[in-house]
């Protein structure tokens, strides 16, 4: 089986360094002339996999868009899952859980085993119960040849109150974090399975990302206000595992197929410029 780390390496190298967000804002949803209601969020969800599943590395599609439309939203999010997959793009699922082990199991039976019907490819988890706490996710990524990305710099500005913190050790929390991934990542070729988040707005915070041997994903892009010219200040020489990701910059380009695919391909050509 393979690894999640060696198929994400293989995607990016084939189709270049992109992540593109599917994140049905109510916003998003009007402006495309669609409905702000399941039978919208279905249509937006596969105008997006049908014009760029067979072109981008990486889907990212947000839950919580699809689940304030409750149980019909999940099963959108299902059929956006498994129509993204089928069409050769990975799922990086953006959930965010986070809870004590016995629960994370079940969080990870659901996301992650592929018996279930939500199973992707990956998923973004929270370390603010302890990094130890999500050990079955890891242990379940592991088992299935999956993915886990641990929140650690986040884009957001409230992040760094936190993220930033000192503990008694003297290395911040998210230093911490990074290091905890790093150690499990060791000696994977080509690259570990266990990623990180890190802001693509966050700038020089002194960070050191250099062990990690997984995936950065580097949302905040685009709308956010980061630039791919920023990623060279924030990862400096971890830049090649750098996995960048744009929602709204590219949804906004739609509905038109041709006009998202465009969106896309300025994307990944802006990013590959940088990261090569
Ligand atoms: O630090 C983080 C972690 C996750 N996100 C998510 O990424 C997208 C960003 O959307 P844009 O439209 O490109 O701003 C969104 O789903 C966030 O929840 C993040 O922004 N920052």
């Amino acid at each position: 089986m393979e690894s999640f780390g060696s198929r994400l390496h293989r995607a990016t190298r084939e189709r270049g360094p992109l992540c593109v967000g599917i994140d049905p804002h109510a916003a998003l949803l009007a402006r495309w002339g669609l409905s702000d209601d399941v039978a919208g969020l279905e249509r937006f969800a596969l105008t997006v996999v049908e014009a760029l599943a067979d072109r981008v590395a990486v889907f990212k599609p947000q839950s919580a868009f699809f689940e304030r439309f409750g149980s019909r939203g999940i099963a959108v999010l299902e059929s956006t899952i498994r129509q993204s997959r089928e069409a050769g793009a990975l799922v990086l699922l953006d959930v965010k859980r986070g809870d004590i082990g016995s629960t994370m199991a079940a969080y990870a039976s659901a996301y992650l085993n592929p018996d279930s019907s939500l199973c992707a490819d990956a998923i973004t988890v929270s370390p603010y119960l302890g990094v130890g706490s999500l050990q079955p996710a890891f242990d379940m990524a592991a088992e299935h040849g999956g993915g886990v990305f641990v929140l650690a710099l986040t884009s957001n500005p409230e992040g760094a109150s936190v993220q930033h913190a000192v503990g008694a050790g003297g290395r911040t929390v998210a230093q911490t974090v990074i290091d905890e991934i790093s150690q499990v990542n060791v000696g994977a070729e080509p690259l570990g399975s266990l990623g990180l988040v890190v802001g693509a707005t966050i700038g020089a915070t002194g960070h050191d990302l250099s062990k990690v041997n997984g995936p950065l994903l580097a949302p905040g892009l685009g709308a956010q206000g980061g630039s791919p010219a920023d990623l060279r200040e924030i990862f400096g020489d971890s830049l090649r595992n750098v996995l960048p990701s744009y929602s709204r910059e590219v949804l906004g380009a739609g509905p038109d197929g041709t006009a998202l695919r465009a969106a896309a391909d300025r994307a990944v050509t802006a990013c590959s410029a940088v990261i090569g």
